[in-house]
């Protein structure tokens, strides 16, 4: 009899064990800066600071509330894979809890934030972004990641008051969940998909055993915000990601691969974004889009990022209703460990590098333009 053992999920970087020096991490006491820091940005993408950034455009809102929410967020998932929700169940007294929170972990003097450092094989912790490899110059903020109980680096980062912080990520975290599960299911619907049609979904589609990563963000005020770049562009590897930003500027989605579009901040509201996992499991037709966050020179500004995604071993392929003569079968079976090993190494060009036949024409294949020139 052999046995598999299915890696885990805080397992994915002892593969590929990543030393970012987290030492250097004091963005708030540079006055000018530094060249390593002026942003180069890859060739793949236009430029992080396009004085023609669309006006024009602008990222759907919904309300959840309303009848005709799902056919707007099939639309909305269809022609730009992100859009902002309000009206979303989430407790806005809980969001803020969380922003100040995370204000609260970011404020504190860097050594001690270094006692909660991530080790470079490991998931949790304190740290620069996991995607700074991939870019030849530093981007302008720090991070701190969270899977499974954030307990341990808590412990140390407040040996009085950890519990307290546990427990609003942990409300947090459901709160999130079950507002996956919701646009999850109504995305999918509009595609004519029932739970029935997703197996690893759980019986009753209620993803019981399904991994989250929580990714705090934050961007200190910049001396030269016009050459920093805050967190580069890239796609997200989940299911579905949720962002909360505060009421600071920054986040950009790429729009047909030619502009940048700055996703305006909306008291109350979350940002939701398709990740590569939802764009595989719907044979292309959600994309996962490109995004970045750039900088400021007066204010600071955070993020929280909910990734959502499958239990490690779910296996994530098209839907077979998806896949028809006129839509070929667009990418091979993954799970997500799996295809966020490949990630670590091949980053945006991940997707295309498992894609099974070309996109049909017309068809909006966000990483067509990720595509890094070599
Ligand atoms: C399960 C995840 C999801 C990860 C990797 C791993 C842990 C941290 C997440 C992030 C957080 C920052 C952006 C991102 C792009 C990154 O570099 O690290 C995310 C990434 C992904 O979506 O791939
Ligand atoms: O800070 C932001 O708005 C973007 C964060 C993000 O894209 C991420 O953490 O993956
Ligand atoms: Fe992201």
């Amino acid at each position: 009899m052999t046995t598999t053992t299915i890696p885990k999920l805080t397992d994915i970087y002892k593969t590929h064990p990543l030393d970012i020096p987290t030492n250097k991490l004091n963005l708030d006491s540079l006055q000018q800066l530094p060249d390593t820091y002026d942003w180069i940005q890859p060739d793949a993408f236009p430029s992080f600071r396009d004085p023609n950034i669309s006006l024009s455009d602008s990222v759907p809102l919904i309300d959840l509330s309303l009848p005709n929410a799902p056919h707007l967020i099939g639309n909305a998932l269809k022609t730009w894979g992100v859009f902002q929700v309000i009206n979303h169940g989430v407790p806005i007294s809980l969001l803020n809890s969380m922003e100040s929170f995370t204000n609260t972990l970011f404020d504190l003097p860097s050594p001690h934030k270094l006692k909660a450092a991530r080790t470079p094989d490991g998931v949790t912790g304190y740290g620069l972004p996991r995607i700074s490899t991939f870019f030849p110059k530093r981007m302008w903020s720090e991070g701190f990641t969270i899977v499974g109980s954030p307990l341990e680096h808590f412990q140390k980062l407040w040996p009085n008051e950890y519990s307290k912080y546990c427990d609003i990520t942990e409300e947090y975290s459901r709160e999130m969940k079950s507002l996956c599960g919701r646009v999850i299911w109504l995305a999918l619907g509009e595609l004519g998909i029932t739970r029935e049609d997703v197996n690893w979904a759980e019986a009753n589609g209620d993803f019981k055993t399904s991994n989250a990563v929580i990714q705090l963000n934050s961007y200190p005020v910049c001396p030269d915000p016009d050459r920093a770049m805050g967190l580069g562009a890239h796609t997200d590897t989940s299911l579905l990601t949720i962002l909360y930003q505060n009421n600071t500027r920054g986040l950009q989605v790429l729009r047909e691969g030619n502009r940048w579009v700055m996703v305006e901040p909306v008291t109350g509201a979350l940002v939701v974004q398709v990740g590569d996992l939802l764009h595989i499991l719907t044979n292309g037709l959600y994309p996962s889009s490109a995004h970045q966050a750039v900088v400021n020179q007066n204010r600071k500004r955070i993020s929280i990022a909910y990734f959502f995604g499958p239990s490690e071993s779910a296996e994530i392929s098209p839907l077979n209703k998806l896949v028809t003569p006129t839509q070929p079968l667009l990418y091979p079976t993954v799970t997500w460990t799996e295809y966020l090993r490949k990630k670590a190494q091949l980053f945006n060009n991940t997707l295309s590098s498992i894609r099974l036949s070309a996109p049909l024409t017309g068809a909006l294949d966000i990483n067509d333009h990720n595509q890094v020139k070599v």
